[in-house]
């Protein structure tokens, strides 16, 4: 049988007891270390991975009431608080190796043994120890992939009166527990502003879990919520936790709320008000402990009169109301925008040099922006990647803007409501990119979900 790559330290002052279990040890782990005493323990943790320490309790000649032992568990434990220690006592001593259990010790060993016992011990012990390791990477991994996604979400740009306003709400809301709806058209950086509310909270130190009800198909929005049971449904094939789970001492943002069908609103309802969740196919209820946050570009207050979306819910979900007007009502931040992405792209691409052009400023400046913020985001991208001077031209934009619009369309401008003229910039994107939605989206500074939503909108 191969040897399990492991570490194993046996520290006892009993030199036949080093031996024989060293003997017993090879044969099964690749490293064993044996010392004759804890004093080399500080030396030995720096300069190897061990996984599993078995300890005496007594080392000190005529002394055996397992003061040292314990002084030693303790002390291994501050250094290293996962490490599984396993400790050795003579009968006699059990009550003592319980207390050593209750200071955290793994398991003990009485002496003297029997093999079979002796390995299973240190192999669950071992098993322990690989489970500890694995969840603490996967812990820094989730710090890290947290901070690059935190990063993408920088600070919070525009300094227009509406947007100072909105801001100032969001310094008295984010500290406080309160459920919080944000509204706002496509691309105003509803999610930016929630990312922004949990980084002002006091779970920030927690996971930010980004729900976006408009992606998911109808049959899946449970199991994604609230998670489900092995064998719930046919291509449930183990237990999976829901997002409630996942968010647990953080913050769920719960995106483009309006699409969560009306048989799922009240579950919902309930959910937010037991503040417990059960699985699908599970009957436990377990409690979760998350900070709530809802976005929507949806016009949901008229929702609720046409009794498309449930009032208990809207009441539920709003105790606190922020709206982000689109980029069109509050053009002096156009600039802030234009700069900030401008600094973000011509980093990205190795651009340094990189300037934009007066008119084309101008162009950018009184451009309406229907896209919001993703497409200045999205625009300038484009202009960089586009220039090939040291100034971004208006033409290397390639904004879609009422003059190039056809004069038919430009016409249909005086007396067609902004539904229309989206539509119209929707049916113009998708014929540029012959049906291409990716394009259409890009184009468009909408996701490709925005863009379906849209789609079925219209009728498209
Ligand atoms: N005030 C802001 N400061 C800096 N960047 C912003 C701001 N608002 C939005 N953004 C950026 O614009 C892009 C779109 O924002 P976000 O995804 O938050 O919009 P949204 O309203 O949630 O969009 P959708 O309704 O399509 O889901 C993101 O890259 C975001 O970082």
């Amino acid at each position: 049988m191969p040897k399990t790559n492991a570490t194993i330290l046996i520290i006892d002052d009993d030199e036949d007891i080093l031996l024989s279990a060293k003997l017993l040890l090879k044969k099964h782990y690749t490293n064993i270390i044996t010392r004759d005493t804890p004093k080399e323990l500080n030396q030995i943790l720096s300069s190897e991975s061990v996984d599993v320490i078995i300890l005496d309790m007594n080392y000190r000649i005529g002394f055996n009431d397992g003061k040292e032992g314990m002084y030693w568990l303790k002390h291994i434990l501050s250094v290293k608080p996962e490490m599984v220690v396993i400790l050795m006592t003579a009968y006699g001593e059990v009550e003592l190796a319980v207390d050593s259990i209750k200071l955290g010790a793994f398991d003990f060993i009485l002496k003297p043994w029997t093999n079979e016992k002796f390995l299973a011990t240190i192999q669950a012990g071992l098993q322990l120890s690989k489970s500890k390791h694995k969840v603490a990477l996967l812990e820094s991994a989730k710090q890290v992939l947290e901070k690059n996604i935190d990063q993408k979400f920088g600070p919070i740009i525009g300094s227009s009166d509406a947007m100072n306003e909105v801001m100032r709400v969001v310094d008295k809301v984010s500290v406080t527990e309160a459920n919080i709806l944000i509204l706002g058209e496509n691309g105003t950086g509803k999610q930016h502003l929630a990312r922004e509310i949990h980084r002002r909270s006091s779970l920030k130190n927690g996971p930010f879990v980004h729900v976006d009800l408009g992606a998911l198909s109808e049959s899946l929005f449970e199991s994604e919520l609230f998670g489900h049971k092995k064998g719930a449904f046919t291509d449930a094939h183990e237990d999976k936790p829901g997002r409630f789970e996942l968010a647990e001492d953080g913050t769920l943002f719960l995106d483009e709320i309006g699409n969560l069908p009306y048989n799922l609103q009240s579950k919902l309802l309930t959910v937010l008000q037991d503040r417990k969740v059960s699985r699908l196919g599970e009957g436990i209820e377990r409690p979760f402990n998350a900070r709530l946050l809802f976005a929507t570009n949806a016009p949901l207050h008229e929702w609720v009169e046409e009794g498309k979306f449930r009032q208990d819910l809207m009441f539920r979900i709003n105790t606190v109301e922020i709206e982000i007007p689109p980029l069109r009502e509050r053009p002096g931040d156009i600039n802030d925008f234009v700069l900030h992405f401008l600094k973000i792209f011509k980093e990205k691409y190795h651009k340094s040099h990189l300037s934009i052009e007066q008119k084309a400023l101008e162009l950018l400046n009184t451009h309406s922006w229907p896209g919001n913020v993703r497409e200045i985001q999205h625009t300038i991208e484009r202009g960089v990647i586009m220039s090939d001077g040291q100034e971004i031209r208006g033409s290397d934009f390639n904004l879609i803007t009422e003059t190039s619009v056809s004069g038919k369309d430009v016409e249909k401008f005086d007396n067609l409501n902004l539904h229309d003229i989206e539509k119209m910039l929707v049916e113009k994107a998708l014929s540029k990119h012959e049906g291409n939605i990716s394009k259409a989206a890009k184009e468009l500074g909408l996701t490709r979900a925005a863009l379906y939503r849209r789609l079925e909108k219209f009728n498209l």
